[in-house]
């Protein structure tokens, strides 16, 4: 498949998107959504695939929304087009997705990477919402995802101020899981993608399905769903396989089934 804006390749049961506009700093215009929703629709629809990893340059993960394509939007046309809508397509994958980020990701950028699973942030990664530096606030998702991921003290004051937050502060606060060195980032996140990979795809699925669910309901309906979906997990032959094979003391042998 051909893309403008984006690189997609396999590697093994991993597979890899490289955000590729590196004139405007990876910005998110049209273009690109609408490619990586393709290569997500491919991605997922390729059961060899156990896993996703979405990345940028050494410089940019993104640097927002394209601000270019955006300024002169009339309301009729943001509201009628329902800009942003192809975002909730990303954020709403079933197949596990990292973030494996490097320098700015910012506004959208910084969205984007919070629709994924968890971030792998280098030690050069800025993240930030400075949308209110622009007359507007974050619009896909950041006060939502922010908010849940940081609390409220620090995303009213990182979108209230448009600062920026470093890659330490970012895994201090629960904004990224790891910090590792520039030059490691992608092998660290291709080496996590790739564990991820190597188990059941059927219950790493249910699984995001059910901590996803944490941001939607309360603790008691939280906990009856994890329930539910755990008792079913002893309907696949995978939990079988894995339970015998640590009984037996040898690895398992998944079969995504
Ligand atoms: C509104 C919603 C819902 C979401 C948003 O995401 S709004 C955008 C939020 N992001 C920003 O406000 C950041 C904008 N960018 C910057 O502040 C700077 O580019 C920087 C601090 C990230 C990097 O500065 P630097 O001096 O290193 O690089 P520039 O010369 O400024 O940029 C290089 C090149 O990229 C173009 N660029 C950068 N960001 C965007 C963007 N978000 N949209 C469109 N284009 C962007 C920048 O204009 C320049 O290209 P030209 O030289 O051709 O102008």
């Amino acid at each position: 498949m051909a893309y403008e804006t984006i690189l997609v390749e396999t590697r093994g049961k991993v597979g890899l998107i490289t955000l590729n506009r590196p004139q405007a700093l990876n910005a998110l215009n049209s273009t690109l959504l609408g490619e990586v929703n393709r290569a997500l629709d491919a991605l997922e629809a390729d059961h060899g695939i156990g896993c996703i990893v979405i990345t940028g340059s050494e410089k940019a993960f993104a640097a927002g929304a394209d601000i270019k394509e955006m300024a002169n939007l009339s309301y009729p046309q943001i509201y009628s087009d329902d800009q942003f809508a192809g975002w909730d397509r990303v954020a709403g994958r079933r197949k596990p997705m990292i973030a494996a980020v490097a320098g700015f990701a910012l506004g959208g950028g910084c969205e984007f990477a919070m629709m994924c699973d968890f971030i792998v942030a280098a030690d050069n990664a800025k993240f930030g919402q400075p949308e209110i530096k622009l007359g507007v606030m974050p619009g896909m998702g950041g006060t939502q995802r922010l908010t849940r991921l940081i609390g409220k003290a620090k995303a009213m004051e990182m979108c209230l101020t448009g600062r920026l937050m470093g890659a330490e502060e970012a895994e201090r606060s629960g904004l990224v899981a790891k910090v590792v060195p520039l030059a490691d980032l992608l092998t660290e996140a291709l080496k996590t993608a790739e564990t991820i990979a190597s188990l059941s795809l059927p219950i790493v699925m249910m699984t995001k399905e059910t901590i996803n669910r944490a941001d939607e309901t309360s603790l008691s309906e939280g906990i009856r769903f994890e329930r539910r979906i755990f008792h079913s997990m002893f309907a696949t032959a995978d939990q079988k396989e894995g339970m015998a094979a640590f009984v037996e003391k040898r690895a398992p042998q998944f079969k995504d089934r």
